[in-house]
């Protein structure tokens, strides 16, 4: 059984990003591997919006989104998930901040700050990322727990939001609302 909202479970939100192949089809099978396992639930999904590189520039532009997980697994439990996806759909590491298939960031995860050598919560770089915080801003509108003002406070803080353009709606879990925007 998918992961319930039950007191053993944890909410947590995920960016997701890709700027090489068909952007849109590996964000969509990512957030569907995700959701297929037994302890991940996905519960809110962004819109898709097109994004202009940032850091390294010389890049095409990628596709950003931000879900909403439920889940039992542990945050590091969880990241290692993620890192299989990302495997899984054929992500090589090349240039730091570089093109990529597909690319997965543990950004908060309910009532956890840690620093290990892995993981770092919440994610340390996700406050100055435009492309990250408009697509998060979505799925953290309805929420009444911190991460709401806090994504709020940041996205306002934000020196630069050029770059961002929304480009399809997503309904999630119903992936035809993804065709034809
Ligand atoms: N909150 C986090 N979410 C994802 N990865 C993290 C996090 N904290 C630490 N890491 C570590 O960062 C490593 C490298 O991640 P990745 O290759 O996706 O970095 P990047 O996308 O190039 O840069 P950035 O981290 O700035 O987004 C991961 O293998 C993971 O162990
Ligand atoms: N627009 C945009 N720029 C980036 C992105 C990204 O997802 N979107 N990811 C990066 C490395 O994490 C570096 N630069």
């Amino acid at each position: 059984m998918n992961a319930q909202s039950t007191s053993d479970t944890s909410e947590a939100y995920i960016a997701l990003g890709a700027n090489l192949g068909d952007r849109e089809q590996t964000l969509m099978s990512a957030i569907m591997m995700l959701d297929k396992q037994e302890d991940i639930k996905v519960t809110a999904c962004s819109d898709l919006y097109e994004t202009d590189p940032v850091g390294y520039t010389d890049q095409p532009a990628f596709i950003n989104m931000a879900i909403s997980v439920n889940t039992t697994l542990s945050p590091q439990e969880l990241l290692d998930r993620m890192l299989e996806i990302e495997n899984q759909l054929g992500r090589v590491r090349h240039i730091r901040w570089g093109p990529r298939t597909v690319d997965l960031d543990l950004l908060w995860y309910e009532g956890v700050e840690m620093n290990t050598e892995t993981l770092i919560l919440p994610h340390p770089r996700m406050q100055e990322r435009a492309f990250v915080l408009v697509p998060l801003s979505d799925v953290v509108r309805e929420k009444s727990d911190n991460i709401s003002y806090f994504v709020q406070t940041a996205i306002e803080s934000l020196d630069e939001r050029d770059g961002i353009r929304r480009w399809k709606t997503c309904n999630w879990p119903d992936e035809s609302a993804l065709s034809g925007n």
